[in-house]
């Protein structure tokens, strides 16, 4: 449990029993000695900013196997900050985010190994091609046969052969997913993964956070959707605080921003 948030603010406890959602399935990797019972993913009054300024109010959360966090908040409140920190690529300010119990560290294979993100930028590979760059992450975490399907089914293999500087926006975003989707992980964050998408990719991105849920991934995301929040297990509204919310208030107040 969080020092900073009493047991009754608490993201879980509030909202159990407000919403119904279906028991996650919790995988029991065993034999990892990280893995424990604990949450996977624990923000601790985690300060994300830049230069040791704050940008983004202090988070305390726990993410446990099959839980969705969904992180709201109107343009500029520091989303896309906190998540850039959770992926270790930004120091915290104060506070800490642990995986595992351990503080996150991007260099640490373990790190790797359990984490997959999308951030809101182009981070790809430009002398590779779409096939190439898919391929290579599938290759690295073993999943090799994945490359192909996951090309099909983001609509990139027509383009399979092209280098991501002559897509579309949207077809390099869907580059990204598919590079997040193609690999295994524990958890997923994921930066407006509804972002450039038309209709049919954001029914998809959709479909795939919650099939990895199923799985027992916990997925933290920054979302203007509010299918996405509505499908989420916990919602954290950033504004001046971060306040746990149940997603039918979380969405009314996504209405007014
Ligand atoms: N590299 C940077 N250096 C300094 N400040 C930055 C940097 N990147 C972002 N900021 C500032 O951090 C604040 C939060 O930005 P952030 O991108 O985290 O917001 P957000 O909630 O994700 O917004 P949006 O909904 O528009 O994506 C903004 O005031 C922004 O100007």
């Amino acid at each position: 449990m969080p020092r900073h948030l009493p047991r009754s603010l608490h993201p879980h406890r509030s909202l159990i029993g407000l919403r119904s959602r279906p028991e996650p399935r919790r995988e029991r990797p065993g034999a990892d000695p990280d893995v424990g019972t604990g949450p996977v993913l624990r923000l601790d009054g985690l300060l994300a900013g830049h230069d040791g300024v704050a940008h983004c109010p202090a988070v305390s959360l726990d993410l446990h196997p099959g839980e969705v966090c969904a992180v709201v908040g109107a343009n500029g409140t520091g989303k896309s900050t906190l998540l850039r920190t959770v992926l270790g690529h930004l120091p915290p300010v104060a506070g800490a985010a642990l995986l595992d119990g351990h503080a996150v560290d991007e260099t640490d294979p373990r790190f790797r190994r359990a984490v997959a993100g999308v951030l809101d930028d182009d981070a790809y590979l430009t002398e590779l091609t779409v096939a190439e760059h898919v391929g290579l992450v599938a290759s690295a975490h073993g999943c090799d046969a994945e490359s192909a399907g996951w090309l099909e089914r983001l609509g990139l293999a027509p383009v399979a052969h092209e280098h991501p500087d002559v897509l579309s926006s949207g077809q390099r975003r869907r580059l990204l997913l598919a590079a997040a989707f193609v690999r295994p992980s524990r958890v997923l964050v994921l930066d407006e993964p509804e972002q450039r998408l038309d209709a049919a990719g954001r029914d998809l991105v959709r479909r795939e956070i919650r099939a990895r849920a199923r799985a027992g991934a916990a997925v933290l995301l920054a979302t203007h959707d509010s299918r996405l929040v509505a499908d989420a297990t916990t919602t954290l509204v950033i504004a001046d605080a971060a306040t746990p919310l149940p997603a039918s208030d979380a969405i009314e107040r996504m209405r007014s921003w």
